[in-house]
């Protein structure tokens, strides 16, 4: 089944729900986020779940939540959390997959410590540097696109024209 959604993903803080919740409305379509979707299926935060239940806990509930997606979903803008792809390589039987990339240092800039403390893979940054190296890679060799999103307005422009030159 063809589904016409599109899958952004990234590493955490790259800029995927913003992104995501801009394309909807220019789109006039839905947004979804895997992690939100998440917290409401199983009615507790990421952290909690991290915390309390560990993390192949976390990864069997995203593999749930992305076979949901993949049987329900059409026409949606979803951004998926930042480790799916790697334990989901299977993500682009849902959709065209975008991965919006940015240099780990400038993630960093975007980070408060508000937005750091919601992320447990976040908390040692060291960790989450060498946790980027990997996961470049495995994104890049998973993505239909990859964009650079460094300037919000031109990564929203170069996915509406890279949708309008399908048409
Ligand atoms: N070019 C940009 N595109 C998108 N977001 C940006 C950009 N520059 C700065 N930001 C800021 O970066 C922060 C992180 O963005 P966002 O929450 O969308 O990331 P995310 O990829 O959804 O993260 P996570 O995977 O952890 O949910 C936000 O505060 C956002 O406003
Ligand atoms: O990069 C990751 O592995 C994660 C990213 C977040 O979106 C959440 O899905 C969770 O905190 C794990
Ligand atoms: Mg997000």
């Amino acid at each position: 089944m063809k589904s016409n959604n599109i899958i952004l993903t990234g590493f955490m803080g790259s800029g995927k729900s913003t992104i995501g919740r801009i394309l909807a409305k220019e789109f006039n379509t839905y947004f979804l986020d895997t992690d939100v979707l998440i917290e409401s299926f199983e009615n507790k935060t990421i952290s909690d779940i991290f915390k309390n239940e560990g993390e192949e806990a976390f990864r069997k509930m995203e593999k749930k939540c992305f076979e949901w997606i993949k049987n329900s979903v059409t026409n949606t803008i979803i951004s998926v959390g930042g480790g799916l792809p790697v334990y989901v390589p299977e993500i682009k039987e849902a959709g065209r997959v975008i991965y919006l990339r940015v240099e780990f240092e400038d993630i960093l800039k975007r980070m408060n410590d508000e937005e750091i403390k919601k992320r447990p893979l976040f908390q040692d940054v060291k960790k989450a540097k060498e946790l980027f190296k990997k996961r470049d890679k495995i994104y890049a060799e998973l993505a239909d696109i990859i964009i650079e999103n460094n300037d919000l307005n031109k990564t929203v422009r170069l996915i509406k024209d890279y949708y309008a030159g399908d048409k």
